[in-house]
């Protein structure tokens, strides 16, 4: 397997900045993209909505759930919807990698798609970055998103005023409860079985005919000594994806199946089966076919690897006079307890339509009602929006995205700033990365 330490930085930009394509055709959009000092790009509106976000292989994903596309579309969704969350269209993408010398060139590669296919999907090309190596076992990706507002005033978390109403664009609690699915020991989609054992379970390998948007199936997982995981599947939008590479310290794996060829983060289950790269006797883990899609969860695993939030609906909300905005990153009653607190207001969140709008359904099938509503209060990495609007918008009028009314702002009385659920103070502590940890 050719890993970064394989490759010059020159190599490895040479493999990476084709996958990010062009830029716009309006050449005034982005004077300068990829290869110089720095990118160029317009200001429309004479100033430019910044925002950054990294995740840190382990603590923040993990190899044996989510390939480096998975990876990609996640870091590009999560700097996106913080664009959304000020109102903003977003403009450009800048990606940074900082990898261990042992990372695989096409989890790199692969990264780029994943970014490359959502930042396409967004309008917003990926103008440059940077690579770096780190240490024995540390990868960590970083994006930076640029936006403008194109003219209007920036939607802030202080804006919400007594008497508006609170309304989630997008869903709830499904990357919360996909998380919890993985900590079960639930299997990713797609995953071909472990194989037992083995020292580095192998890549995937890429669709051969990737295209754009080709997909490196998922690795197995492996830990020491015995034989690899499968290869993954093939990459989205690539026909007959090769398999994948075995365990360094044991017999090989088989190879996934090919790339179903269709849009979306993930290859079908039914691509053809490309052979494995190192051969040698299958793994011995779960039967084949264990994962196969529709299995009760999958969905929220999936939003949880590849979440697909609708920032476009940021703009759209701020056109409609939203008087605050915020993103779901730690959780809703702790994201919602930001606009709270910037405000000086309480907001009261309706419990019935919590549960049985957003909890009920597969999230509710999966781990019960109970567990359902509390990923919907404080599960984190949905990236869905939350405005605050004046009483009397009419929201279903807002083109092409769904807002449901999920509760109300009210005056601080003597209690101060808070988040309620039908009145009471919830215990829903969201994601902290450092408190407990
Ligand atoms: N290391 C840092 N240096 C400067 N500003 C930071 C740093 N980390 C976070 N911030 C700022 O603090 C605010 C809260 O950060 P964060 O919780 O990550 O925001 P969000 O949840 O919207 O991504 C943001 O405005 C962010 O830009
Ligand atoms: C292996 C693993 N463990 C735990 C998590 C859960 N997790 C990691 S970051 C995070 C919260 C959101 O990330 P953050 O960087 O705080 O986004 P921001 O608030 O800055 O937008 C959550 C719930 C995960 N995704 N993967
Ligand atoms: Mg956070």
């Amino acid at each position: 397997m050719q890993r970064l330490r394989d490759l010059t930085e020159a190599e490895l930009l040479a493999r990476v900045l084709p996958v990010y394509g062009g830029l716009p055709a309006d050449p005034r959009a982005v004077p300068v993209g990829p290869g110089d000092d720095a990118a160029v790009l317009a200001a429309p509106s004479g100033s430019v909505v910044a925002t950054t976000d990294g995740m840190v292989a382990v603590r923040d994903w993990r190899d044996e759930w989510s390939t480096g596309y998975d990876v990609g579309v996640k870091l590009a969704a999560q700097n996106l919807a913080d664009v959304a969350a000020m109102g903003a269209r977003p403009t450009g993408l800048l990606v940074s990698l900082v990898a261990d010398p042992a990372t695989p060139v096409e989890w790199a590669v692969d990264l780029a798609r994943g970014l490359a296919a959502t930042a396409a999907e967004a309008g917003a090309p990926v103008v440059g970055g940077d690579v770096s190596s780190a240490p024995e076992g540390v990868l960590v990706v970083t994006a930076t998103a640029l936006g403008d507002l194109d003219g209007r005033a920036p939607v802030l978390r202080s804006g919400a005023r007594p008497g508006d109403v609170v309304a989630v664009c997008g869903s709830l609690g499904r990357s919360g409860a996909g998380l919890a699915l993985l900590l079960g020991g639930a299997a990713p989609p797609g995953a071909r079985g472990a194989g037992g054992p083995g020292e580095a379970g192998g890549a995937g390998g890429p669709g051969e005919v990737g295209g754009a948007g080709a997909s490196g199936g998922r690795g197995g997982v492996g830990e020491a000594d015995g034989p690899g995981g499968d290869g993954g599947p093939g990459g989205v939008g690539g026909a007959d994806g090769p398999g994948g590479v075995g365990g360094a310290d044991g017999p090989g794996g088989d190879g996934g199946p090919g790339g179903a060829g269709e849009t979306g983060a993930y290859g079908g289950p039914d691509g053809a089966g490309g052979p494995g790269v190192v051969g040698g006797s299958g793994g011995a883990g779960r039967p084949r076919g264990e994962q196969a899609s529709g299995e009760p969860g999958e969905a929220l695993v999936r939003y949880h690897l590849a979440p697909r939030p609708p920032w476009e609906a940021g703009p759209v909300a701020a056109r409609a006079g939203a008087h605050a905005l915020v993103d779901v990153s730690d959780g809703l009653v702790t994201d919602v307890g930001r606009v709270a607190r910037a405000s000086g207001v309480v907001v009261d969140l309706d419990g019935t339509v919590l549960r049985e709008r957003f909890a009920a359904g597969d999230i509710a099938d999966a781990l019960g009602p109970d567990e359902a509503l509390r990923q919907v209060l404080a599960g984190g990495e949905e990236h869905s929006l939350v405005g605050c609007f004046p009483a009397g918008t009419d929201l279903g009028s807002l083109a092409g995205q769904a807002w449901v009314v999920i509760g109300t702002v009210g005056d601080i009385g003597t209690d101060g700033p808070r988040v309620t659920v039908d009145g009471a103070v919830p215990d829903a502590p969201g994601w902290d990365h450092f408190a407990g940890s």
